[in-house]
């Protein structure tokens, strides 16, 4: 046992190891189907907080676990791949539940893989259908398996307390198990208190009974659920005793089939708060972990299980309201029509959609009041940036249906194309303020701009499959701002894609609780963004738009070196920038009047 745990000394590095046990434990009790992207997202964003062991999948039946059923797909993705080849201190364990899921995992290249037996017969029974004896010997079968072909294999003992059915466990029978699981050569094995009913007086109990029999503390892990609301206090109760390594789950996700309501594992967030506090390190950054819980709570469209992880975005959230600009914007009405309403800030221009009892449908006649005002926006060198919003329910419903066929088909893909184009290519800064639901080209609308914010609530639909259509004009767009797995996912689901999941990808920039709260993150980032200057935003589009469509070509080289030649020039923008930035003052673009006569 001593080599054994000395051969993981390098796991134990952090004073308390956490192994996240969110994508398959927490993720496996949630009906509705969850697409695989997120669940790489989670694991991604999981890895990027700090966890250094996360459980990836389960290779089980799609019968008996649906939600797990893209097993492989998650093993074979090239972001694991790429972890598996090359992070070895990441470790990324799979549950398997028998020899042919070994098999799977390890012809994925899986390092570690995880048995599971129930510390007590009728939870066995009624879990995977055989006596804990039984259970033991497909343990150990895999475990050889595993071993035989250098994996590492961790141990899971279930109904550590108590058992759905037959009520308390004695801590014989779990001793029983973890002796077996020891014996079979598992490094670690974590008991798991599956109903969440035990409090820290069981969790004493039960390691000094375990303990007097000889286990040592250091090859045992904690795995509390928090049903009644004692996973932290189990946790710590079993750190002073000396245990190291704890099971939890981002956001508290799971649950238990067996405890209708059950709270899931314990939120590591709270967990990782807990030891934090106590100066104990983890290697967790608490903050971007609390970002990860929020995120995927959002995405399952759930409550945030972790208490620490909602108190800290909710603080999070309070300060950037501190930090916005007290004065807000004043904007003036310069031109209006039966769609649309133009406004005017200083070097900001604003349309707004107003055609809310129709959803703001892009009809051909509010593309064309449109066209009109963006036009004269952009022409106008006191102009520079251009904001598009709406009013309303709905930011954008999309094309026009009822002008989907023949001689109104063609205008409508005139007039669409011409719209987007119009915007992709402005010179001017150009933002969506998203404050209602996009279908189809109003997604197209919003993924034109430059940069996004949005309210929280908003969901963005490319419906057009459902209807027999395709994406066709806003496809460009969509692919180039949301990537093509995720942009074909999108496209074939039709699903509708939360502003929480676009912001997670860093495609909308800001998202907003409230209407005012939106209104303000806009005003911010209209004064943030007077510090860039004018031409050398126009510039920086250019390069962005050409690396996009034409990159290693000699036509990048030639735009490269032409941007360079002009932003060099003695009568450029980048004369008083530079000037200004040698007196050691920030200039603000929007007060400078010359600079709108640069020649950019
Ligand atoms: C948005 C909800 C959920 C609101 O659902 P709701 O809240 O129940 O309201 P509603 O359905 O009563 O809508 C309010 C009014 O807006 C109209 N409306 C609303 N949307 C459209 C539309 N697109 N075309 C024509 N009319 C539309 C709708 O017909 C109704 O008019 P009313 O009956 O009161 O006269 C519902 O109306 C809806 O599902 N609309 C369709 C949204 C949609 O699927 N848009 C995608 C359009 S296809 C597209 O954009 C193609 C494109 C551009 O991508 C092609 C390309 O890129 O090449």
């Amino acid at each position: 046992m001593t080599q054994q745990i000395n051969c993981e000394r390098d796991f134990m590095m952090a004073a308390v190891h956490i192994v996240e046990v969110g994508p398959r434990d927490g993720l496996q009790n949630i009906r509705t189907s969850i697409p695989t992207p997120v669940k790489l997202g989670l694991i991604a964003k999981l890895r990027d907080a700090g966890l250094k062991s996360i459980e990836l999948t389960s290779v089980v039946s799609p019968k008996a676990i649906p939600q797990l059923q893209d097993c492989q797909q998650i093993m074979s993705s090239p972001m694991v791949q790429e972890w598996l080849q090359k992070e070895s201190q990441l470790r990324l364990p799979v549950l398997v539940p028998n020899t042919r899921g070994l098999q799977v995992a390890l012809d994925h290249g899986v390092r570690e893989v995880a048995v599971f037996v129930s510390a007590t017969e009728s939870f066995s029974k009624a879990n995977i259908n055989c006596s804990v004896d039984e259970g033991l010997r497909r343990a150990s079968a895999i475990a050889s398996a595993a071993k035989s072909q250098g994996l590492a294999v961790r141990g899971y003992v279930s109904c550590i307390f108590a058992d759905p059915y037959s009520g308390a466990t004695p801590p014989e029978v779990v001793y029983n198990v973890v002796s077996r699981l020891i014996e079979m050569g598992c490094y670690q094995i974590s008991l798991g208190d599956t109903l969440g009913v035990g409090a820290p007086a069981q969790v004493t109990k039960l390691l000094d009974y375990l303990f007097s029999r000889g286990v040592e503390p250091s090859i045992l892990a904690g795995h509390f659920h928090d049903t009644y609301g004692q996973a932290l206090a189990n946790i710590w109760e079993a750190y002073r005793r000396g245990i190291r390594t704890f099971d939890s789950s981002v956001g508290g996700l799971g649950g238990c089939p067996f405890a209708p309501g059950a709270k899931g594992n314990v939120a590591t967030e709270d967990v990782v708060y807990l030891f934090q506090q106590a100066g104990i390190e983890t290697g967790v950054d608490l903050k971007r972990l609390a970002e990860v819980g929020s995120w995927i709570s959002h995405h399952l469209n759930q409550a945030n299980g972790s208490r620490a992880g909602s108190a800290l975005i909710a603080k999070a959230a309070r300060s950037e309201k501190q930090t916005m600009p007290q004065q807000r914007m004043n904007w003036s009405e310069i031109f209006t029509s039966v769609h649309i309403l133009v406004h005017k800030s200083g070097a900001n221009g604003k349309i707004t959609l107003n055609q809310p009892a129709k959803g703001n449908v892009l009809s051909l006649a509010l593309i064309s009041d449109f066209k009109q005002a963006f036009r004269k926006l952009e022409a106008d060198a006191t102009i520079n940036r251009i904001i598009i919003t709406a009013n309303g329910k709905y930011f954008c419903t999309g094309m026009n249906l009822g002008q989907s066929f023949g001689k109104a088909a063609k205008e409508n893909f005139d007039a669409l194309l011409e719209l987007f184009e119009m915007i992709d290519t402005s010179g001017k800064v150009t933002i969506a303020c998203i404050n209602g639901p996009a279908f189809g080209g109003g997604i197209g609308l919003a993924f034109a701009c430059d940069i996004r914010i949005s309210l929280r609530s908003v969901t963005f639909t490319l419906s057009e499959v459902k209807l027999g259509l395709c994406p066709a004009i806003i496809s460009k767009y969509v692919l180039r701002e949301f990537g093509v797995p995720r942009t074909r996912e999108a496209m074939l689901s039709a699903r509708a894609v939360s502003a929480s999941e676009l912001h997670s990808y860093g495609i909308i920039r800001t998202v907003a609780e409230t209407s005012a709260d939106l209104d303000l993150c806009l005003d911010n980032l209209l004064k943030e963004l007077r510090h860039s200057s004018p031409g050398g935003s126009k510039m920086s589009k250019e390069l962005v738009r050409i690396g996009w469509s034409d990159p290693n070509t000699t036509m990048q080289q030639q735009e490269i070196a032409r941007l360079f030649r002009e932003m060099t020039q003695p009568d450029s923008e980048s004369a008083i920038g530079i000037a200004e930035f040698q007196k050691k003052r920030a200039v603000d673009w929007d007060l400078n009047a010359s600079i709108a006569k640069s020649k950019l």
